[in-house]
């Protein structure tokens, strides 16, 4: 399976930070084999490692980016040139990288970064926060506008999923844009795909089980009589 088989499909987000119980690259390749076998055309995956052990295992197309935190910086998803690099070395079809106009650990600016990163020959997945962020990020070469970031920066507080934009950056778009965050329904899944995704990315609501339980376990707690 190739990038080009993702149109129209689900991608399934297998992560697991060190504080989540699922983290290990043997549980995410567990996820990733179910998302597998449920329809998915093809997973996103953080750091190089988890990378490497679903792409030996699993024939689906990776969209790879690595969480790492820098000091003094806020962004985090594939910081830096170098980052973006290593992910696509690691087996990543597609590097995502923080596209918004943040201050970059590298020096670089988003369109430096894009640039570079275009003469490799890597497919780029800008992670954006607002419509102006996927405006420049197409200008700038971007092969595919992710809404990840929405609600995730202090100036685009939103309620997720941000579907409108969705529809907004297809409008004006011809580059693909792909619906992430927050979706959590089948129904906001085809509701995303209405709006114009290209295809839509699935994290929690399919991979972090214990953000699923919470859902019915606080509602029993709610209603139990002391
Ligand atoms: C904001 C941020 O860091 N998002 C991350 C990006 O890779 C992941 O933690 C999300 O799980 C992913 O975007 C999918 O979204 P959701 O889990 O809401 O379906």
């Amino acid at each position: 399976m190739t990038i080009n088989n993702l149109k129209h499909g689900l991608v399934v987000s297998c992560q697991a930070l060190s504080h989540e119980p699922l983290h290990g690259s043997q549980h995410m390749v567990a996820m990733a084999r179910a998302a597998q076998e449920g329809g998915a055309v093809g997973i996103r995956s953080n750091s190089p490692e988890d990378v490497r052990a679903i792409s030996s295992e699993i024939n689906l197309p990776i969209i790879g980016l690595w969480k790492k935190d820098y000091d003094g910086f806020d962004i985090y998803i594939t910081p830096t040139v170098e980052d973006a690099i290593a992910m696509y070395e690691a087996g990543a079809a597609i590097v995502a990288l923080d596209a918004t106009s943040r201050p970059r650990p590298d020096g670089r600016t988003l369109e430096e970064t894009i640039a570079e990163l275009k003469k490799c020959g890597i497919p780029i997945m800008a992670d954006i926060s607002t419509y102006e962020e996927g405006i420049d990020a197409a200008r700038f070469g971007a092969d595919y506008i992710s809404t990840t970031l929405s609600g995730y920066t202090p100036y685009s507080v939103t309620k997720l999923p941000n579907l409108e934009l969705v529809y907004r950056l297809s409008e004006t778009l011809t580059v693909p844009i792909v619906a992430e965050g927050g979706i959590s329904t089948p129904e906001e899944a085809r509701q995303a795909r209405e709006n114009g995704a290209h295809f839509v990315v699935v994290g929690s609501a399919i991979t972090r089980p214990q953000l699923i339980t919470a859902q019915f376990a606080n509602v029993l707690s709610a209603q139990r009589i002391f």
